[in-house]
């Protein structure tokens, strides 16, 4: 007999974490989202086999429950669902992009004979709802996992091979350990971001010609400022400490800029970008799995005829060559995916700002 999954919360994740755990496994997965239009979506798109009308009824039998739902909603349906009927040994998980209060509230399930492992893919997009689901979304990158003392590991080593699709990289923090590093290096970029945009609205009521303007760099470092408002909203509420003391020391960073500028402090200026390059230049890239992500550009295109010699064309009018060209997903009406491979990085910028002036949607995983 098939093994069931219930993911509830069909959105980006959710429909994502569905894709790749069926392209490894033959099971049956069930569905709910609160939202009707997403839930009829993601069993027409055949991201679930069955949609359900309520959590309750979704946990029966489940082998594997995933929670992708705004963290908020997260943390109370982890404590709802200890009322209902779950199948002992049941594996339960999320994809919160927050830790510790999910962790917290979820303890209560330990005594329903079910094992609760918290989760985040490293990965994602701007974009929401379940049209925008890839099941490569997560190659390559790396899949927190944040078990407490005491889980056992097999239970640990069943969740990863139930996931093992995504492609990710598994490794295990502490909550608290994992929400003071997602605050560093996801949530609070997120909020500089979104306050970035708020300083060219204000600017433009003054004037006009300042949203024209906007091009590359604005928009590279502002994409993130597009991504759902709920899903951001419950993550800042949720690591309220780690952002507040983020906060802090950047703005003690930013006096210190403003002294440097106050005071033409060329030589100081220069080595301040300079570190940061150094420092940016030297991340350790991810190039885990069967296709290398280093120099790849994903590339959304509408199915019609014709839009791939459009792209290459684009390319082939700036002299960028391509290594590979692979058309990951093409469905009815949808956007397709091209992965897009080069030799450098420079190539790979270079392709992403073209594409990007003809108004493709580029991203890099
Ligand atoms: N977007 C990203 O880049 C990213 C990456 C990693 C993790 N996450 C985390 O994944 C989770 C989902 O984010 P997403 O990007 O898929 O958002 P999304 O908006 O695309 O999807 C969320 C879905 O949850 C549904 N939902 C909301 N409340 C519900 C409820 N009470 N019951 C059932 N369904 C409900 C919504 O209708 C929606 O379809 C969040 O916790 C987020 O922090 C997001
Ligand atoms: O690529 C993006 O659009 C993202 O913002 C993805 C991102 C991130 O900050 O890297 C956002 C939140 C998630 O919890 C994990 C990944």
């Amino acid at each position: 007999m098939k093994r069931t999954v219930f993911i509830v919360g069909l959105g980006l994740i959710g429909g994502s974490i569905a894709l790749a755990i069926k392209k490894e496994h033959n099971v049956h997965i069930r569905g709910f989202d609160i939202s009707d239009e997403q839930l009829k979506m993601a069993l027409s798109l055949k991201v679930i086999d069955e949609a359900v009308s309520s959590i309750k009824e979704g946990v029966i039998g489940a082998d594997l429950i995933i929670f992708a739902t705004p963290v908020l909603k997260t943390e109370q349906l982890v404590q709802d669902i200890s009322q209902f009927d779950l199948k002992a040994g049941a594996i339960v998980t999320d994809v919160g992009s927050t830790k510790k209060r999910i962790v917290e509230q979820a303890s209560c399930l330990a005594e329903k004979g079910v094992t609760f492992i918290g989760g985040h893919p490293m990965a994602g997009s701007h974009k929401s709802g379940v049209e925008a689901a890839r099941s490569h979304l997560f190659e390559n990158a790396f899949y927190i996992l944040t078990p407490i003392e005491g889980t056992d590991v097999r239970v640990i080593i069943q969740l990863q091979n139930w996931l093992k699709g995504t492609k990710a990289t598994f490794i295990e923090l502490s909550p608290s350990q994992h929400d003071r590093l997602a605050g560093a290096i996801s949530h609070f970029p997120h909020v500089i971001a979104a306050s970035l945009v708020h300083q060219i609205a204000k600017i433009e009521d003054e004037d006009p010609l300042v949203s024209r303007l906007a091009a590359g760099g604005f928009r590279d470092i502002t994409r993130i400022a597009s991504a759902s408002p709920t899903m951001w909203r419950d993550i800042l509420l949720h690591n309220k400490e780690s952002l507040l003391q983020l906060l802090d020391s950047w703005t003690m960073e930013m006096a210190s800029v403003k002294a440097l500028i106050e005071e033409e402090s060329a030589e100081a200026i220069y080595t301040y970008f300079q570190d940061a390059k150094d420092f940016r230049d030297g991340l350790p890239v991810r190039k885990k799995g069967a296709i290398p992500s280093f120099y790849d550009l994903f590339v959304d295109v509408p199915d019609h005829p014709g839009v791939i010699s459009d792209v290459t064309g684009i390319l082939a009018q700036h002299q960028i060559s391509l290594t590979n060209i692979r058309i990951l997903e093409t469905r009815e009406d949808i956007m397709g995916v091209l992965r897009l491979s080069f030799r450098s990085e420079e190539d790979r910028e270079r392709a992403q700002l073209h594409l990007q002036i003809h108004l493709y949607d580029t991203y890099i995983l």
